[in-house]
């Protein structure tokens, strides 16, 4: 898709800040600091709209972008931050369930992993949460530029083992550094807008 068009619309934190606007709607979960602020970027072509940073937890609200004045991509807090309080930890909870099972506008989740890695004890407990709610997941393993081409359907292969995948949920292999994987992204998505 050309993106002409991409802003930030508002940080929520509880539902009554939620738009009202009925676009379609595409929300990201992730581990702090796997690059689900940087998919964004790279899916608008832009720097830094969706702010991002080496040290994790930089997304700390529910953020909502307006890309062409016709979808929604949320940026959500990552989880799996050691230094977190428990406090910390219960109101994210809270906001997370909150949105994702309340929010009619939302078509899928974009659940963000590393490709290097096997998902990790959080990331398998949120692909069961997005089943659980019978919500469409994309699976986006990034960070794909980190190891060689040859090794990609490998990894893949990890990845959809570990999660327990079902055959008809899609993975990406992405680079939020190289754009690798954006277009079929987008072709993704488009089916659900
Ligand atoms: N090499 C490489 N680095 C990446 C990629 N995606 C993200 N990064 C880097 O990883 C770090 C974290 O990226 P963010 O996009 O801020 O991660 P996040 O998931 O939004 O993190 P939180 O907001 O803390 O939950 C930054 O230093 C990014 O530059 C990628 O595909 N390849
Ligand atoms: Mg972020």
């Amino acid at each position: 898709m050309k993106v002409t068009s991409a802003d930030i619309v508002i940080s929520a934190v509880k539902p009554e800040q939620y738009p009202n606007e009925p676009f379609p709607e595409f929300a990201l979960a992730g581990r702090s600091n796997v690059g689900k602020s940087s998919f964004i970027n790279k899916m608008i072509n832009r720097k830094n709209l969706a702010r991002t940073s080496s040290k994790p937890g930089k997304t700390q609200t529910l953020n909502f972008y307006i890309i062409n004045d016709m979808l929604h991509f949320v940026d959500v807090p990552g989880y799996g931050y050691a230094k977190v309080s428990k406090t910390e930890r219960a109101a994210w909870g809270k906001m997370i369930e909150t949105y994702f099972t309340n929010r009619d506008q939302l078509k899928a989740a974009l659940l963000i992993v590393d490709l290097r890695h096997p998902p990790t004890k959080d990331d398998i407990m949120m692909y069961g949460f997005f089943k659980h709610y019978d919500l469409p997941v994309i699976v986006v393993a990034t960070k794909a530029d980190k190891i060689p081409k040859g090794k990609w359907q490998k990894h893949l292969k990890v990845t959809r083992e570990t999660l327990g995948m079902e055959k008809e949920d899609e993975t990406i292999v992405f680079s939020g550094e190289t754009g690798q994987g954006k277009d079929e992204a987008w072709g993704l998505l488009k089916k659900y807008m």
